[in-house]
């Protein structure tokens, strides 16, 4: 992030909050003295926030951990505050390489008391809620994408708002729908998503919007484009294709897709994604102008990406058999993403172009082929 910048800003608006006596928002987050869970439940539970200052080390806790995303991220965040101040959690059993690589616990998200219960025992300031079904497995099972997405997002915002966590929840492309515009979809139009997965990434950006201003949650969010990842797998999305293409392109020499060649989608490479979770999360809350943010850094068709990784395996042979529930839900989501307020606000900028991903996915495959290989 360009550091002279964003102090000249907060300097700014430090001087506007003086000016018409405003006080800045990090100072009714602190002061938050009640929770709407435990006004309404009359739980008795003594209520308090964790105040950290900017110069501790946050403490970490990530839901869903397990999933394409979230050991990435622990290994990032780890490495900036800490191993022990980060803490990986899921439902599922880790691998023992993830096990043995820092702290690892149990959270169902479903369960309040429990995840009440880490949240206090280990004294966590920021929640990462990564928990969720994707698009496809959520039209696979809508009760139970209903109850992860929508049930488990309200349990965690609760806890968030009594502990007066930092809270992210990652938003998706997937969040807009056939009447959004589409090429490119700014960061505030129609948004009337066709999934249960697109309409709890709706619901829980205007939950998150609502906790902040009615109980001053410090609720971050960032729409994120499909992710592609080298060392981990989708968890049964839209966009997965973009990840499988590289394996099979590897291994097989043949890729069958699963979306029409010409289906065009805003996607990005793990390691942006990541960062900008951590740049979003540390930048000043009085350089967010918004709390739910688009963040791009390409956009590409099947056929694109295809003639891309041709130029490094010219003998990759590609066939389209198209899944029909996975194309309706490309066709009804953004081409192109607008993401000119998170560069404006709080200076995203993406590495990874089409050329650098293609290069760099099938460094790590071929690498980890060969390796498998030799073994
Ligand atoms: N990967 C992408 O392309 C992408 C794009 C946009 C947004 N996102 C968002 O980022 C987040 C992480 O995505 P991901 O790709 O790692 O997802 P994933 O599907 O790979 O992982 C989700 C994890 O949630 C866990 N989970 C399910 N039910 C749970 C429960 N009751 N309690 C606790 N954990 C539970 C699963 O075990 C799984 O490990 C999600 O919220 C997703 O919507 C991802
Ligand atoms: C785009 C994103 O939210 C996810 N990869 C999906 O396709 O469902």
């Amino acid at each position: 992030m360009p550091v002279l910048r964003v102090l000249s800003r907060v300097a700014k608006q430090t001087l506007l909050a003086h000016e018409c006596g405003c006080q800045p928002l990090a100072v009714a987050v602190r002061n938050i003295s009640f929770s709407p869970r435990q006004v309404t439940s009359g739980s008795d539970a003594s209520f308090h926030s964790v105040s950290f200052s900017e110069t501790d080390h946050p403490k970490v806790l990530i839901t869903g951990g397990l999933g394409q995303l979230g050991v990435g991220l622990a290994k990032m965040l780890r490495r900036r505050f800490g191993k022990n101040n980060v803490i990986l959690s899921d439902i599922r059993k880790p691998p023992s390489n993830v096990f043995h690589s820092g702290p690892f616990i149990y959270a169902d998200i479903l369960d309040y008391k429990n995840l009440r219960e880490i949240v206090v025992n280990n004294r966590i300031t920021w929640l990462v809620h990564y928990s969720a079904l994707l698009s496809a497995v959520g039209e696979a099972n809508v009760a139970l994408a209903r109850a992860v997405n929508i049930t488990g997002l309200h349990n965690v915002l609760d806890i968030a708002a009594e502990h007066g966590l930092r809270l992210f929840v990652p938003s998706t492309i997937g969040a807009f729908g056939p009447t959004s515009p589409r090429n490119p979809t700014p960061d505030l139009c129609i948004q009337r998503p066709r999934t249960i997965y697109g309409v709890s990434k709706v619901h829980a950006e205007l939950m998150g919007e609502y906790y902040h201003h009615r109980y001053g949650l410090d609720f971050r969010c960032l729409r994120y484009p499909g992710i592609i990842s080298a060392d981990s797998q989708p968890g049964g999305g839209t966009t997965d294709y973009a990840v499988q293409i590289f394996h099979d392109a590897i291994k097989t020499g043949r890729f069958e897709c699963n979306l029409k060649p010409d289906t065009r989608l805003p996607m990005m490479y793990i390691d942006d994604c990541l960062r900008a979770t951590l740049e979003v999360m540390e930048t000043p809350a009085e350089l967010l102008t918004m709390r739910t943010y688009n963040i791009n850094a390409m956009s590409f068709t099947p056929d694109e990406l295809a003639q891309e990784v041709q130029k490094q395996l010219p003998d990759l042979h590609v066939k389209y058999n198209i899944d029909s529930v996975r194309q309706a839900i490309a066709d009804s989501w953004p081409m192109n993403f607008d993401d000119s307020n998170a560069r404006n606000d709080w200076g995203w900028k993406h590495d990874y172009d089409l050329p650098e991903l293609c290069q760099t996915m099938l460094n790590f495959i071929g690498a980890e082929t060969r390796m498998a290989q030799a073994n």
